[in-house]
């Protein structure tokens, strides 16, 4: 396919050490060519491919030279978009990046879309859906565990899967187009119906297997929601600072509608706890309002984590029961905390409340626990994980909700097969498997999908 020629600022805006502007498209050697000046003289377009060259930019209409620069050339189809790919490496900095951006912007290119260079890796063949949307959940990974997860999607693990299923589902399209031409043939009928059983449920099965990892890697990519809940005083805001000490937070506002939310994400032990909003819970003076309070309610309830601390030198409360009561359907580790202070607290009747989740006793000003409960939440992430290594992880809300589709009409197709319908009433829900399948490699998305796509990139991505 031919395109123009785009370009954009690929590098994080601010003051940085070197910055880069980025073209791609059929003008970009032309282009590069009309503004660079290398010592010697000699154009761009003249070299060997995949070299770099130190020059000026020149602003061909006045005469004067802009920046010093290095240029890397390369030429397609070996490139990131597989068109003539131009990177001009200039001085980090707002105005000198800029100015690089407009002399090449005068000179004929367009400023690119968010995502439009990899949207057109992929328009071009070179990756396809579900790997382009791994490059941005790479920018995105928060723990080495999630970029272990996109690396694995952009080098076309799921892909590769999806292909198989599908490969498989086709064959068994195949069998039954047979079966439907010639129907005189019984032997033919009776082939087809077990061997169209058996692919379908191996495709099931697969699809079964992929979903199961979808929790896990929608809170590797998304964090795990966690929320520190008790009673006043019992050091709530202690534990969230150790967890950030321990664990450097990195900070990232969310636009919301009203306000933004700040987000902190602490990595612990690979597993990513986003500490949401728990500036409004520790504010909150009065518990027992507070838990009838809709907004905290809400805020518990969408918590994939709650840790409730409790104090080790106090006995129990009824506001302390009443909030047992109201987490108690969802993932919490109880934290005992202060054991350095006197017991006051019956550890039995926690023990009793608490049933089988997990407990851990910590004295955070003497900074102890920390580990264990590092641990405690380390296990509860990875507990339920079937194998770790090479796993396929599907993180995608995209995918996830075509896999559910898929394991739909997959599973009507075998229920249909088993109940005797006739042949060509199954095919149609085995191709219609298929098509969805294709939708998550991109194989059958439509234009609109992918503008939504890929709008969400950064910028010169
Ligand atoms: N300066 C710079 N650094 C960068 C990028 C970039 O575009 N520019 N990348 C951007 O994300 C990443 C590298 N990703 C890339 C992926 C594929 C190809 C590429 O040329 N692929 C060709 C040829 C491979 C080969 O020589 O065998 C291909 O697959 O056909 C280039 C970069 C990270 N670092
Ligand atoms: N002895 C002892 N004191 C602690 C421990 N952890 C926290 N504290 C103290 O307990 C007090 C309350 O701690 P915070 O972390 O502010 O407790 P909080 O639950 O956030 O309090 P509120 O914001 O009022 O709900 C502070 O004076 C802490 O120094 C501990 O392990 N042992």
């Amino acid at each position: 396919m031919e395109f123009d020629t785009i370009a954009a600022i690929s590098t994080p805006s601010g003051e940085g050490a070197i910055a880069i502007v980025r073209l791609s498209g059929p003008e970009a050697i032309g282009i590069a060519d009309k503004l660079f000046r290398a010592p010697g003289g000699r154009p761009l377009a003249s070299q060997p491919t995949h070299t770099i060259h130190y020059g000026h930019l020149e602003d061909p209409t006045t005469g004067e030279v802009a920046e010093e620069v290095m240029v890397s050339f390369m030429k397609g189809p070996k490139t990131f978009t597989r068109e003539d790919v131009i990177e001009i490496n200039c001085h980090g900095g707002i105005v000198s990046v800029n100015r690089v951006l407009q002399l090449v912007l005068q000179a004929g290119a367009r400023l690119a879309e968010p995502g439009e260079f990899t949207k057109r890796a992929f328009l071009n063949g070179r990756i396809d859906l579900s790997q382009a949307e791994a490059v941005m959940d790479l920018i995105r990974a928060k723990t080495d565990r999630a970029m272990d997860v996109a690396l694995g999607q952009m080098e076309g693990r799921l892909s590769k899967l999806i292909s198989t299923l599908r490969q498989a589902l086709l064959e068994s399209i195949a069998q039954m187009e047979v079966n439907i031409d010639y129907p005189e043939y019984d032997d033919v009928e009776e082939m087809t119906r077990p061997m169209m059983l058996e692919k379908a449920e191996w495709v099931r099965a697969e699809i079964e297997k992929l979903l199961q990892t979808s929790s896990q890697g929608k809170i590797l990519r998304e964090g795990l929601s966690t929320v520190i809940v008790g009673r006043p005083n019992v050091g709530k805001s202690s534990l969230l600072n150790s967890l950030v000490h321990e664990n450097k937070a990195i900070v990232t506002e969310i636009a919301g509608t009203t306000r933004d939310i700040i987000e902190e994400y602490v990595n612990v032990r690979g597993v990513p706890l986003r500490l949401v909003d728990t500036a409004g819970i520790r504010e909150t003076e009065d518990i027992v309002e507070r838990i009838g309070v809709e907004r905290s309610r809400k805020v518990l309830k969408e918590a994939d984590l709650i840790l409730y601390v409790l104090n080790y030198s106090e006995a129990l409360t009824a506001e302390d029961e009443l909030l047992f009561e109201a987490v108690k359907d969802m993932n919490y580790i109880v934290v005992i905390n202060k054991t350095d202070l006197p017991q006051g607290i019956d550890l039995e009747q926690v023990q009793q409340l608490a049933g089988s989740k997990r407990m851990v006793t910590t004295s955070l000003i003497e900074e102890e626990g920390i580990d264990q409960l590092e641990e405690a939440i380390a296990a509860l992430f990875f507990e339920g994980e079937i194998e770790a290594g090479d796993m396929t992880y599907v993180s995608n809300a995209r995918h996830i909700s075509l896999l559910h589709q898929a394991h739909k009409t997959i599973s009507d197709a075998i229920g249909a097969a088993e109940m005797d319908v006739p042949v060509d009433m199954i095919q149609i829900d085995v191709t219609r498997t298929w098509e969805i399948l294709g939708e998550i490699i991109g194989d059958t998305a439509d234009d609109g999908l992918l503008n939504q796509l890929f709008s969400q990139f950064c910028l010169g991505k």
